[in-house]
């Protein structure tokens, strides 16, 4: 699994992004990294995926520093991945089904197993009906969940999720958080967002950043009860946990839970 340990990053500008991070995924199944804008979250995932490298520190996986050559590279981004937060930047522009199994296609896997593999993460992510569009024809929301499509037909470990949500609809926000805790029931995965309420929901364990460095960390139900972590993180409380501080609640992780609790309150 990936760990990263005291690390660097510095951006060619010397703009220093991130500065002393550590980070265990082993402390959830599916992890949090929130904070403000700037504060460093993708420039975080860049490193965890190998796109850039730190200058001091390292990223482990499975017990080991991560190399930077193209072969090892090639066979890490088949256990770990990104859905990059705009999905022009993962997307081939050839029609749906094309771009989806484009990734295996490069590994010269049989079509009848690229067909199986693709369709599956099509329906994953409920784009199966217009798997024979153009790219270039979807919605944004809809390009969103084919970018997804294409990271999970690659079977990886670990998925990278950099702002699954931003720009969508409640309704597509709604689903998207469907398909996060459905991905989760098989892979790791780690989500950045500025949607608390999202991230309260989905994940178990949750980084905060703040100008580069990691100011705080912990269980979401923790993390979320610090009101001077999330002030000097420049963040909001998630609304179900705004309840429990108001009314005095029982603390809910998720919606149904408090509604069912108000159903029996009724009874
Ligand atoms: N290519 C770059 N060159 C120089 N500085 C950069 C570059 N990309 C990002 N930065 C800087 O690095 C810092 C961290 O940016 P990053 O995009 O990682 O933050 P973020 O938390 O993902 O922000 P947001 O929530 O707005 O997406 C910021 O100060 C940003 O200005």
């Amino acid at each position: 699994m990936i760990k990263v340990e005291s690390l660097e990053f510095k951006y060619e500008d010397g703009t220093k992004a991130l500065d002393n991070i550590n980070i265990d995924l082993n402390k959830g199944k599916t992890i949090g990294v929130i904070g403000a804008n700037g504060s460093g979250k993708s420039t975080l995932f860049l490193n965890m995926i190998g796109i850039l490298k730190p200058n001091k520190g390292c990223v482990k996986y499975n017990g080991s520093k991560i190399n930077y050559n193209k072969k090892y590279l090639r066979e890490y981004r088949r256990k770990i991945n990104i859905v990059f937060q705009d999905p022009e930047k993962q997307l081939f522009y050839s029609n749906v089904y094309d771009d989806v199994a484009f990734p295996l296609r490069n590994l010269n896997i049989p079509e009848d197993e690229i067909k199986v593999r693709v369709e599956a993460a099509l329906k994953k992510v409920n784009a199966y009906e217009f798997k024979d569009k153009p790219v270039h024809f979807l919605s944004y929301g809809q390009k969103k969940r084919v970018a997804m499509a294409g990271v999970l037909v690659m079977d990886s470990q670990v998925i990278l999720l950099d702002e699954p949500t931003s720009g969508l609809d409640p309704h597509m926000t709604k689903e998207i958080k469907n398909i996060i805790k459905e991905i989760a029931m098989e892979k790791n995965i780690v989500v950045s967002s500025h949607d608390m309420d999202l991230i309260y929901d989905v994940c178990d364990y949750i980084y905060v950043l703040r100008r580069g460095q990691i100011l705080g960390e912990g269980l979401a139900e923790e993390v979320f009860l610090k009101e001077n972590l999330l002030e000097m993180a420049l963040l909001e409380k998630p609304w179900l946990v705004k309840i429990h501080k108001i009314l005095g609640t029982p603390l809910f992780k998720t919606e149904e839970q408090l509604f069912d609790y108000g159903i029996q309150k009724h009874i």
